[in-house]
C-alpha cells in the first residue's frame, strides 16, 4: 500500500456560507508543519516543463545536485516524461544507509502513480503531447480503475466525491474554461476508453480547475499540476494564516503566523499582495466566490480609476513573460516611481520579480544583483512577515546571484542610476565596484541563524543549510579573518544599496565624492541618467 498523508493535527469542519474548511486541532507555532502530504492524489508536470524537469521527484535531485549534473532519460516505453534515475521512475531502488542497513527507496513512485496504466497511451499518440489538464484527468479516471495496489483508498475517494466542481457557473459564466474542460473530457474519454460519461468526467475536468494547485518547486517556480482531496478543503483568506509548499512531489502546509487549536486553516488562492479588484477578479473568475475578509472589506473602497502607469504595468503583466525585456520593464518602474508609488504596493512588487528574472534570462547578473537586493532590503520586510517563504526564496536568489559573479568575474561591477537630490540638483550615474562574495555571505549568514521559524521547506533549508557552509569554507581557503567579516560586509551592503535605491530614483541619496569607476566620462555614457 503506498503512503498517505497525515490529518491527525486537522479536520474538516463547516463554514458558515462557505461550505467545508479544514480547522486545528492542536496549537501551532509559526514554521510548523499543519499537514504534511507525502504522496500525491495527482500530480503532472506541465507539458512545457516534460523534456527539462523529473516527472519522478519534479526536479528534487536536480536541484540538491548543484555539483553534479544530472543526465534525464525518457521513459523507455513512451518516450514522454523524464526521470533522473529508476527510483525517479518507480522502480524500487535498493540502497545502503550510512549504518550499513539495506533499505528499499521507493520515494517517487510515478509508475504506480499512474504512468503505468497511461504509458502505452502515451505512446500511441506520439509525437502529439495531451495538455497539462488532461493528462491529469486521465490519470485519475486510469487510477480509478487500478488495482490495489495503485488505486486510491476509500477515504480519498470519499473526499475527492465531496469536492465542489461549480460546474453549472463554469458552464454559464466563463465560455473559454467550458469549451477547454469539454475538448479535454472528449479526448480523455477517446483515449483512456474509459464506459465513464461525458458528463462524469466534465465534472471530474470541472474539480479539479476548482482545487488544484500549482506543483512549484522549492523555489516556488510553478511546474505543474497538484491535487489532494484533503488540502483541497482549506478555504482561502487574502489575510491567510498558512502557506503551501512543494519540496518534490511532496506538499507542506506551514503555518505563517502561531494558530490556535479550533482556528480555521486559510491560505491565499492568488496572490494577496494585488489591489483589491485585481484579487476580486481573480477569485471570481478561477474559483466563483467573491471574498468577504476583513481585508477585502477595507481594500473595497480602493479608488477604481487607475494612472496611465499603473494602467500599463498592469498591461505588461498580463502579457506573455517570454517577450520581456529588462530595458522596458526598467521604463515602466521608472514610470510608476516618478509618480511616487510606494515600494512596496503592487504593481511595483511583480514589475520587480519580473525584471530580476527577465535580467537573469539576458545574463545582466549584475543589474539582477541590486534588483534583487532591492526587493531584499526595501520591498519584502515591508510586505512578508519575516517567516514568509516567499522572503526565503527571494534571500536565496540574491545570494545565488552573488555567487554566480563571484564565481565568474570575482567582482561585481554595479551601476548608481542618475539622480536628482530633494534639492533638484541632478547627479550623473556612477560605477560602483563590489565585492559579491561578502553579500552571499551575510545573505546566507541571516537565513542560517534568523530564519528558524521559517515557512520553506526542508529541501530548500537544507542546500542554504549547504551553501553556507561552501561560502564559509572558501573564504576560510583564501585566508580571509572571519572577525572582520562584519565590517567588511557593512562597507559592501552600503555600496549594494547605493546602487539598488538608483533604480527606484532615492531622492534622498547624498552624493559621494566620487565614482568609484571609472573615471572617464566616456566610461559613463553607457548609464541611464534619470
Ligand atoms: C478548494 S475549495 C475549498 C473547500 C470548499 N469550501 C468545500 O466545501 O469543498 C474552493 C471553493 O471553496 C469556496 N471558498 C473558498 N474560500 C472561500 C471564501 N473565502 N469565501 C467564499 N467561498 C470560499 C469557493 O466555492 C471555492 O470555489
Amino acid at each position: 500500500m503506498l503512503e498517505r498523508f497525515s490529518d491527525s493535527m486537522t479536520a474538516p469542519g463547516i463554514v458558515p456560507r462557505i461550505g467545508r474548511g479544514l480547522f486545528a486541532v492542536a496549537d501551532f507555532d509559526t514554521g510548523d508543519d499543519i499537514l504534511h502530504i507525502q504522496t500525491p492524489f495527482l500530480a503532472v508536470l506541465n507539458t512545457e516543463r516534460l523534456g527539462d524537469t523529473c516527472a519522478g521527484c519534479f526536479g528534487k535531485t536536480q536541484f540538491e545536485k548543484t555539483s553534479q549534473e544530472i543526465q534525464l532519460r525518457y521513459c523507455s516505453g513512451c518516450q514522454v516524461p523524464k526521470y533522473c534515475d529508476r527510483v525517479c521512475a518507480g522502480f524500487p531502488a535498493i540502497g545502503v544507509t550510512s549504518n550499513m542497513m539495506l533499505y528499499i527507496d521507493m520515494s517517487s513512485q510515478d509508475w504506480h502513480l499512474g504512468h503505468r496504466f497511461e504509458c502505452s497511451i502515451f505512446k500511441a499518440l506520439k509525437p502529439r503531447v495531451l495538455p497539462t489538464n488532461a493528462r491529469a484527468v486521465l490519470r485519475i479516471i486510469l487510477r480509478l480503475a487500478a488495482p490495489a495496489r495503485s488505486a486510491y483508498s476509500p477515504k480519498e475517494l470519499s473526499l475527492l466525491d465531496q469536492l465542489e466542481s461549480h460546474i453549472d457557473e463554469i458552464r454559464d459564466k466563463n465560455t473559454a474554461s467550458w469549451e477547454r474542460t469539454t475538448l479535454s473530457a472528449m479526448a480523455v474519454k477517446h483515449y483512456s476508453g474509459t464506459d465513464m460519461e461525458l458528463e462524469e468526467i466534465l465534472e471530474l475536468s470541472a474539480k479539479l480547475e476548482v482545487n488544484s494547485f500549482s506543483l512549484t518547486t522549492a523555489t516556488y517556480d510553478r511546474i505543474g499540476m497538484y491535487m489532494h482531496p484533503y488540502a483541497a478543503i482549506m478555504n482561502h483568506d487574502c489575510h491567510y494564516n498558512a502557506i503551501v509548499g512543494f519540496d518534490g512531489p511532496q506538499m507542506y502546509v506551514k503555518a505563517i503566523r502561531p494558530i490556535k487549536d479550533g482556528e480555521q486553516i486559510v491560505i491565499s488562492y492568488v496572490d494577496a499582495t494585488h489591489r483589491y479588484s485585481i484579487r476580486k477578479k481573480e477569485l471570481l473568475e478561477r474559483y466563483y466566490f467573491t471574498c468577504r475578509c476583513d481585508k477585502c472589506l477595507v481594500d473595497e473602497d480602493e479608488p477604481l480609476a487607475m494612472s496611465d502607469a499603473v494602467a500599463d504595468a498592469y498591461a505588461l503583466l498580463e502579457s506573455n513573460s517570454a517577450t520581456y525585456e529588462g530595458d522596458k520593464l526598467l521604463g515602466i518602474i521608472t514610470n510608476l516611481t516618478d509618480n511616487t508609488w510606494s515600494l512596496s504596493d503592487q504593481p511595483l512588487v511583480a514589475l520587480v520579480d519580473e525584471y530580476i528574472a527577465t535580467l537573469i534570462s539576458e545574463g545582466e547578473m549584475e543589474s539582477a544583483m541590486s534588483a534583487a537586493a532591492l526587493r531584499y532590503k526595501y520591498i519584502d520586510p515591508d510586505i512578508y512577515s519575516e517567516a514568509h517563504s516567499l522572503r526565503v526564496v527571494h534571500a536565496w536568489a540574491l545570494a545565488k546571484i552573488a555567487i554566480h559573479i563571484e564565481h565568474t568575474s570575482v567582482m561585481a561591477v554595479l551601476k548608481v542610476y542618475g539622480y536628482t537630490t530633494a534639492d533638484g540638483v541632478v547627479h550623473q550615474g556612477e560605477k560602483i565596484v563590489v565585492n559579491p562574495g561578502m553579500i552571499a555571505w551575510s545573505v546566507l549568514n541571516s537565513l542560517v541563524f534568523e530564519g528558524h521559524g521559517s515557512c520553506v521547506v526542508p529541501g530548500l533549508k537544507d542546500i542554504i543549510r549547504r551553501t553556507h557552509t561552501q561560502v564559509h569554507d572558501e573564504f576560510l581557503e583564501q585566508g580571509t579573518d572571519m572577525r572582520e567579516m562584519n565590517d567588511r560586509v557593512r562597507i559592501e551592503w552600503e555600496k549594494v544599496e547605493r546602487a539598488a535605491k538608483s533604480i527606484v530614483g532615492d531622492r534622498t541619496m547624498t552624493p559621494i565624492n566620487a565614482p568609484l569607476l571609472p573615471t572617464a566620462d566616456s566610461d559613463l555614457s553607457d548609464l541611464d541618467v534619470w
